[in-house]
C-alpha cells in the first residue's frame, strides 16, 4: 500500500454529479464526497475540479435536456453553480471539511499576475486544509463550454499545484481500443506510457451529459505529462476506489504512474517555467546562432546578445518569445530586451559585439516541455 502523503487534484464530470434529466444527484455527489473524505483521512491533499455546473441547473431553465445554444448553457451554469456548491457544502460539511469555490477561465492563466494569485490562493486554501472546488466561470468563458476544457482545466490546476497524480473521473472506466457505449466487445487499456496520436483516435464523443468525450481526457492527461503530472482516467464505483487508485489497484486507465515506484518519471516544471511553456502569450521569436544554442541546451547557460542573428515581431520587454535554431524550435523565454532594442544592437553599424543577456536561465523553457 502507498503510504506517501500525495497532493492530488480530482476532476469530476457531468456524468459523474448530475442525474440524467438534470439537477444535482446527491447519491452521486455523497459517493464523491465519501471517496475524497477517505483520502483526506489518509492524510493526502485534494484539490477537486467540478463539472457539472450546466447540466445541474438546465431545469431550472425550464429545458428538459442539456441545452445547445451557447447562452442558454451559461444561464443554466449559473443556476447549477449555486446548486452545487450547496450541495457540496452540506455534503463536505458533514465530514468537518470546509470548502472553497473558484472560478476560472483559461485566460486567467496566461495572465501572469492572475496565474500568481490563483497559485497564491490555492496554497494558502491547501495549507489551512481547505478544499478548494474549482470550475469555469462558464458566464464569461466561451470556449470552455464548447471544447469540454474542464479535463484541460484540472490538467492546468495539476501542473499549476505540483501535483503527485491527477485523477480524471467519468462515467467510463478507462480508456477502451473503441467506444464501450457503441462497441460491446472494447477492451480497457490499463496502461499508458504516454499518450500518442494513435491513442488519441481511438477516443470518441461525449456522454448525454458531458462535453468533450476520452479525447479531450486524452488530451489532458498529455498537457499534465507535459507539466510533469501523472495522470488516472476512471470511473467511481465506491468509495474506497481512489485511495485504490493510488495503490495502483485502480480500475481504469493510468498515464504513466507506477504505484510501486512511487514517483512520476518526471519532476513538475517550476511554476515560473510552466507559465512560459503552456500559458504565456508569445510576442515574436528569434534566431540564435550554433554557440549560443549550445549554451543554453547543453552547457545550461543563459542566452547572450551576441548569439542572436534574427529578431522577428515587436515585443517588449518583459515578454516571452520563441527561440529557433537552424529552423527548428528550440525553446521559449523571456526577452529581456525589446524587439526594437535587439535589432539595433544587431545592426552592422553597432561598435564591437554586443553583450548583455537576452534571456536569463532562469527565465527560459526547453522545447521538449512547450504546448
Ligand atoms: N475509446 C473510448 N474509451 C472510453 N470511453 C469513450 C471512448 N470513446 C468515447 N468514449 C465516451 O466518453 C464518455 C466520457 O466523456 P464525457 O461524456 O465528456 O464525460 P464527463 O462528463 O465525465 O467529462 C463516455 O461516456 C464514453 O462513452
Ligand atoms: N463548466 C462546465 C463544464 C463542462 C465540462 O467540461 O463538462 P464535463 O465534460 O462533464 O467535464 C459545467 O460545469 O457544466
Amino acid at each position: 500500500m502507498n503510504k506517501r502523503k500525495m497532493r492530488l487534484v480530482v476532476k469530476v464530470g457531468s456524468s459523474s454529479l448530475a442525474a440524467l434529466g438534470g439537477g444535482c444527484d446527491p447519491g452521486k455527489m455523497s459517493l464523491l464526497v465519501s471517496a475524497v473524505n477517505q483520502l483526506r483521512q489518509a492524510g493526502h491533499q485534494v484539490v477537486l475540479v467540478s463539472s457539472g455546473a450546466v447540466a445541474s441547473g438546465f431545469k431550472g431553465l425550464g429545458y428538459q435536456q442539456r441545452p445547445r445554444t451557447l447562452a442558454a448553457k451559461q444561464a443554466a451554469a449559473a443556476i447549477g453553480q449555486s446548486l452545487l456548491m450547496q450541495t457540496y457544502t452540506q455534503l463536505f460539511g458533514a465530514h468537518g471539511i470546509t470548502i472553497a469555490q473558484i472560478l476560472l477561465t483559461r485566460s486567467d492563466f496566461s495572465h501572469r499576475g492572475r496565474y500568481q494569485h490563483a497559485f497564491q490562493t490555492l496554497s494558502l486554501l491547501l495549507e489551512k486544509t481547505v478544499l478548494p472546488i474549482i470550475n469555469e466561470n462558464d458566464t464569461v468563458s466561451v470556449e470552455e463550454l464548447t471544447f469540454g476544457d474542464n479535463d484541460m482545466l484540472g490538467a492546468l490546476v495539476a501542473g499549476l499545484v505540483h501535483a503527485d497524480l491527477y485523477l480524471i473521473l467519468t462515467d467510463t472506466d478507462g480508456l477502451y481500443d473503441k467506444d464501450p457505449r457503441t462497441h460491446k466487445d472494447a477492451v480497457r487499456i490499463p496502461y499508458l506510457s504516454s499518450i500518442t496520436e494513435d491513442v488519441e483516435e481511438l477516443a470518441g464523443g461525449a456522454s448525454e451529459l458531458g462535453t468533450g468525450g476520452m479525447r479531450s481526457k486524452l488530451i489532458a492527461a498529455k498537457t499534465a505529462q507535459q507539466l510533469g503530472v501523472p495522470s488516472f482516467i476512471g470511473h467511481l464505483g465506491e468509495p474506497g476506489d481512489l485511495l485504490a487508485v493510488l495503490a495502483g489497484q485502480g480500475k481504469g486507465t493510468y498515464v504513466d504512474y507506477k504505484a510501486e515506484k512511487q514517483k512520476r518519471s518526471l519532476p513538475t516544471l517550476p511554476t515560473r517555467k510552466q507559465w512560459i511553456a503552456v500559458h504565456s502569450p508569445v510576442r515574436g521569436r528569434i534566431t540564435v546562432d550554433g554557440g549560443a544554442a549550445e549554451a543554453i541546451l547543453k552547457n545550461r547557460g543563459s542566452l547572450l546578445v551576441a548569439g542572436v542573428v534574427d529578431v522577428d515581431g515587436s515585443f517588449l520587454q518583459g515578454e516571452v518569445i520563441d527561440v529557433f535554431y537552424d529552423g527548428s524550435l528550440i525553446g521559449r523565454g523571456v526577452s529581456r530586451y525589446d524587439a526594437s532594442e535587439l535589432q539595433l544592437l544587431l545592426s552592422p553599424h553597432q561598435d564591437g559585439k554586443p553583450s548583455g543577456t537576452v534571456i536569463h536561465r532562469d527565465q527560459w523553457t526547453e522545447a521538449s516541455f512547450l504546448a
